[in-house]
């Protein structure tokens, strides 16, 4: 784990609406002087950096299959629904990495679903590609908060490795808050290979319907 020590700044902040209706007011900010030269960026919901002491976050990795297209394979799109909606109300900040397929990219994400269709679970997919299970390094999510001046927070994710790299870097995690549980007609053995290898706290039943 690479540690946050090279110190970053806000480039840009941009008011905008967002949500399903476009009608939530937030802000997009870039980052000068990130540990890579990925183009990271928060979303600031009711001024939370500013305005909170302890606000809530979700650290976000990008899935352009989930969030712009609602796929059926994961939860991604409503995990980051969930997000919006709640920071509408309480204010909170949304690091949208861009960290597509855990770190792989697109296309190898792909070629990992077409594995996957043949039986292959999602983190086995990966090996296969000759990827490890997760290649995120979430040291770049500290340095954002950092440049925003946040130093504790409440985490929104069901996934502890998150919280874990934020405290290695200087973040204080004060609580985990865990999203729902999304099931779709093709996640279900997705979402039970993060929980058992994965290790992410997701409380899933064998009734449990697709939404
Ligand atoms: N390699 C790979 N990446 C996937 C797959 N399904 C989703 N992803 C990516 O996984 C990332 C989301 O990570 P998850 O492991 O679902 O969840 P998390 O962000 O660690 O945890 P939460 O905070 O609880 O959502 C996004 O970048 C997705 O593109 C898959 O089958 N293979
Ligand atoms: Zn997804």
């Amino acid at each position: 784990m690479k540690s946050a020590e090279k110190l970053s700044s806000i480039r840009t902040r941009v008011p905008f609406q967002v949500g399903r209706r476009s009608d939530i007011p937030a802000e997009m900010l870039s980052f000068t002087d990130l540990n890579s030269d990925k183009e990271h960026v928060a979303l600031v919901f009711k001024n939370a950096d500013s305005q909170q002491t302890t606000p809530l976050v979700r650290i976000h990795s990008e899935c352009l299959t989930g969030d712009v297209f609602g796929s059926s394979r994961c939860d991604c799109g409503e995990q980051l629904n969930e997000a919006i909606e709640k920071m509408a109300e309480q204010g909170g900040i949304i690091l949208y990495m861009r960290q597509e397929g855990r770190g792989i990219g697109l296309y190898n994400k792909l070629d990992a679903y077409e594995l996957q269709i043949k039986g292959v679970d999602t983190y086995s997919a990966n090996n296969q590609l000759g990827f490890d299970d997760d290649l995120r390094d979430f040291s770049e999510a500290a340095q954002m908060l950092k440049a925003m001046g946040v130093s504790e927070l409440k985490l929104l994710s069901n996934n502890p490795k998150k919280q874990a790299a934020l405290e290695q870097n200087g973040i204080a995690v004060k609580e985990l808050q865990s999203t729902g549980v999304y099931r779709k007609v093709d996640n279900h053995y997705y979402l039970e290979t993060k929980a058992s290898r994965g290790k992410h706290r997701l409380k899933l039943t064998k009734d449990m319907q697709p939404s």
